[in-house]
């Protein structure tokens, strides 16, 4: 089955070719020589293709779809989200980082704001990619910047690297910190408050 929607420019098209997904398991458990017919093996080719239409869902989605927005004059503060659980493939190895994301905004003067779980939802839309950490942490900063045109946008995300740990240097632990910030939120004073608010246990 073959999903088609094209991003707009916001990515690459976003095809799922499960039937050659599965061929190509099929290739690599033959080429790490294995023996794909053998029992065990015989499902795997079609569940791993089924789990990356899943882990690479995020290519079919624009953050448009998810990001939807609402207005509320009242509230002028930033408003922050801890602590969101990020799974990503790194683009590198194509084996899982993952961590957490803090996603905060100050709403625009005409108060335009979405709902706290889309932040989270943002963060899934572009995880669910093939990743490198830093476009991770601006794709989510910059698509916020466009669509809620907020007076500013804080995305900092902290990821252990599999490629890190289970093969190469092997250092299990080290956690990769990456930011972006946008906007008023560049302001030092918001800024600093900001990343108090992040860093408190
Ligand atoms: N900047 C950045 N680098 C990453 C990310 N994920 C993995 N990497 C790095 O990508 C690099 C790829 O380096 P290469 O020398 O081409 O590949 P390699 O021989 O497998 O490298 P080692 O991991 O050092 O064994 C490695 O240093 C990885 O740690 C990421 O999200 N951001
Ligand atoms: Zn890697």
């Amino acid at each position: 089955m073959t999903d088609s929607i094209s991003l707009d420019g916001q990515g690459p098209v976003g095809v799922f070719d499960e039937k050659r997904a599965e061929q190509a398991i099929r290739e690599l458990l033959i080429a790490v020589g294995e023996d794909p017919d053998r029992e065990g093996l015989r499902e795997t080719p079609g569940r791993v293709a089924r789990a990356y239409r899943e882990i690479f869902a995020g290519l079919r989605q624009k953050p448009e779809e998810v990001l939807t927005t609402t207005f509320d004059l009242g509230h002028d503060e930033m408003v922050l989200v801890k602590d969101i659980e990020v799974m990503s493939s790194c683009e590198h190895h194509l084996v899982p980082f993952v961590g957490v994301a803090h996603v905060g905004y100050i709403p625009s003067n005409d108060g335009k704001i979405t709902g706290l779980s889309k932040l989270a939802r943002l963060v899934d839309v572009f995880a669910r990619r093939p990743q490198v950490q830093e476009r991770l942490t601006t794709q989510i900063a910059d698509s916020l910047m466009r669509i809620l045109e907020p007076r500013g946008v804080i995305v900092v995300v902290e990821c252990e690297h599999m490629c890190m740990t289970m093969r190469g240097v092997r250092k299990p632990g080290a956690k990769t910190l990456t930011s972006a910030v946008r906007g008023q939120l560049r302001d030092p004073a918001t800024r600093a408050e900001a990343m108090s608010l992040i860093m408190a246990r």
